[in-house]
């Protein structure tokens, strides 16, 4: 379904949720509002299979309607791995389970409904947030970064999609420009823009590339990479030695 929730004028532009709105029109949504999303998400499986290590849990954190836990799933083939996504909307996690269960696979799959911030995370050998850490409060991202950390075992590989801004304001600018040009020339109207960019404000506050660096970096990685970027979005590896 076509993604129209800010075609119309609103008198006022309430804070963007992902209730279920948003979860019938999602998949176009994401699709026409990030730049790069379909690559991520396929190499995200592939990355999945490099890090899989048998007996371990590989998380999706923030796992919306199963994107990037289904393309894992398509990969994943060690012993004895469980794939656990977790999202904080009952309407996206309903709709999840159904999309997990349309495709037959030997990888069990776990989708809980609940706040990332109080999960526990252990055994892990891949942690996939896929442009979940920006809608996170930017004081509860440290923490639950180093949680992340703390969960994965030696070898293990945290994967970051995140959208960015840069204290440069020339570079900001120019990758912004991108980044609505890319909207427009999905079909997103100046008011549909505009009024998105009202709604997410409050509730997606981005951090700049290097704060993301020096965040993977403060928690214990020390290797990190941007292994992928298109204008303003873009996503990291961090391997745990
Ligand atoms: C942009 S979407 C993620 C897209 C998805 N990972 C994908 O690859 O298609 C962000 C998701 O994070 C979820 N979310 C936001 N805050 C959360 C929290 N504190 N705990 C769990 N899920 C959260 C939202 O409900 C939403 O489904
Ligand atoms: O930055 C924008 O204009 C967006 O719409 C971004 C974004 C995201 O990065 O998650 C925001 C909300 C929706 O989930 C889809 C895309």
């Amino acid at each position: 379904m076509r993604d129209n929730i800010y075609a119309t004028p609103q008198d006022k532009v309430e804070d963007f949720t992902f209730d279920r709105s948003v979860v019938e029109v999602f998949p176009d949504m994401i699709q026409r509002s990030v730049p790069g999303y379909t690559t991520i998400v396929s190499s995200i499986g592939k990355l999945a299979k490099q890090f899989q290590q048998s007996n371990s849990n590989i998380y999706d954190l923030g796992c919306s309607l199963g994107a990037a836990t289904i393309s894992m799933r398509k990969f994943v083939d060690a012993d004895n791995c469980k794939i656990i996504g977790v999202d904080n909307s009952e309407a996206m996690v309903e709709r999840c389970r159904l999309h997990v269960n349309a495709f037959k696979s030997d990888i069990p799959v776990e989708i809980q409904c609940n706040d990332i911030n109080n999960i526990k995370i252990k055994n892990a050998s891949v942690v996939v947030m896929n442009f979940t850490l920006q809608f996170i409060a930017p004081e509860q991202r440290q923490a639950l970064v180093q949680k992340i950390f703390d969960g994965l075992k030696p070898g293990g590989v945290f994967i970051l999609s995140e959208k960015f801004r840069w204290q440069d304001e020339n570079i900001n600018n120019a990758l912004n420009d991108l980044h609505l040009d890319f909207k427009r020339a999905n079909g997103y109207s100046e008011l549909e823009i505009s009024q998105k960019r009202s709604a997410i404000e409050n509730v997606m506050k981005i951090d700049y590339h290097d704060a993301h660096i020096q965040r993977l970096n403060d928690v214990g990685f020390n290797s990190v990479s941007c292994w992928y970027q298109c204008f303003n979005f873009g996503s990291f590896i961090a391997i745990k030695s």
